[in-house]
């Protein structure tokens, strides 16, 4: 049931929904208000907040941090029956996934964005934005995470990906029914979680830069069902021998990752030597989950144990 009369706050961060179109390319420029000034009239209260003014690619951690303080803040006023997002597409899966880790209120929490810039003559934002705000307000979003609201569909935010750059209905759910264990609230910027895509020839020493960067965890996108190089599984018992928690996904989009193969380079070597397995999460949204462990003070017991229900 949609309540009538009912607040929903709307946070705005910027992204195509938010974009108009320059001689230099497409960037966000319309502000929070005029955003939604573009939608169909409603009978609920609308609350807006424009929290940042960027391209979702562009974000950094501070700025996902403080999107979820954005929405904590909100969800602090029993008034608020829902709040919405809205973002980029480009990283959204991540942004999602930081807010869908810590939210633990029954109130629905909804993010949308748009494929067309708002200055398009078909501009999709408008659509996207009155079908977040109405799912905001919709009992039956109640208790389901975070929702991603785009091209007429209602995505839940774990398990999510950009499947399509250009479709209005971007987003597809991965792994339909995962688990939502929730992780403590803390900010992410505290923590350095690097990405490393493994193909053939990956030099390993990237994973040694990465370590002599600071990193504090790392995220292997692998090949398969997680597998790689010998030298590789090397480089990651180095990581590992320094303290880096190291997580293996898999370039693979659907499937699980599993630790199947040996031979010195496959997941049963990388387990060995002390990588976890993420068996179902896109390597996008593993790395926000290990950023919260570790910025949060939790190790390697702490991700064993995430990754282990994820
Ligand atoms: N469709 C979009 O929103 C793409 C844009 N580059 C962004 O992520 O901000």
């Amino acid at each position: 049931m949609v309540n009538t009369g009912a607040v929903v706050s709307i946070l705005t961060t910027g992204g195509t929904i938010a974009s108009r179109g320059f001689a230099g390319g497409a960037r966000p420029d319309v502000r929070g208000d005029d955003l939604v000034a573009t939608i169909a009239p409603t009978d609920l209260v609308l609350r807006v907040r424009e929290i940042l003014h960027v391209d979702s690619s562009a974000i950094l951690p501070a700025d996902q941090d403080a999107i979820r303080l954005a929405v904590d803040a909100e969800f602090a006023d029993p008034d608020v029956c829902g709040v919405v997002v809205t973002h980029g597409t480009d990283t959204m899966e991540e942004t999602a996934m930081l807010l869908d880790l810590m939210h633990d209120d029954p109130r629905p929490l909804i993010m949308t964005g748009a494929q067309r810039p708002a200055d398009s003559p078909d501009a999709d934002g408008p659509t996207n934005l009155s079908a977040a705000i109405a799912a905001a307000a919709d009992d039956r979003s109640r208790g389901s995470g975070v929702l991603i609201a785009m091209g007429g569909s209602l995505t839940p935010a774990r398990g999510a990906t950009k499947l399509d750059s250009g479709a209005l209905a971007p987003f597809a759910e991965i792994h339909p029914g995962l688990a939502r264990p929730v992780l403590p609230r803390t900010c992410i910027a505290r923590a350095r979680v690097d990405l490393l895509s493994l193909y053939p020839g990956v030099d390993p020493e990237l994973l040694d830069w990465s370590v002599s960067r600071g990193a504090d965890g790392m995220v292997l996108s692998a090949t398969g069902s997680g597998n790689t190089h010998p030298e590789v599984v090397a480089a990651v018992t180095r990581a590992i021998d320094r303290g880096v928690v190291v997580v293996l996904c898999s370039r693979v989009p659907r499937g699980h990752v599993i630790a199947h193969y040996g031979g010195g380079g496959g997941a049963v070597d990388l387990v060995h030597e002390g990588a976890i397995i993420s068996p179902w999460l896109r390597a996008s949204q593993s790395r926000i989950a290990l950023q919260v462990i570790l910025a949060g003070g939790g190790g390697r017991p702490e991700a064993d144990a995430f990754f282990g229900t994820a």
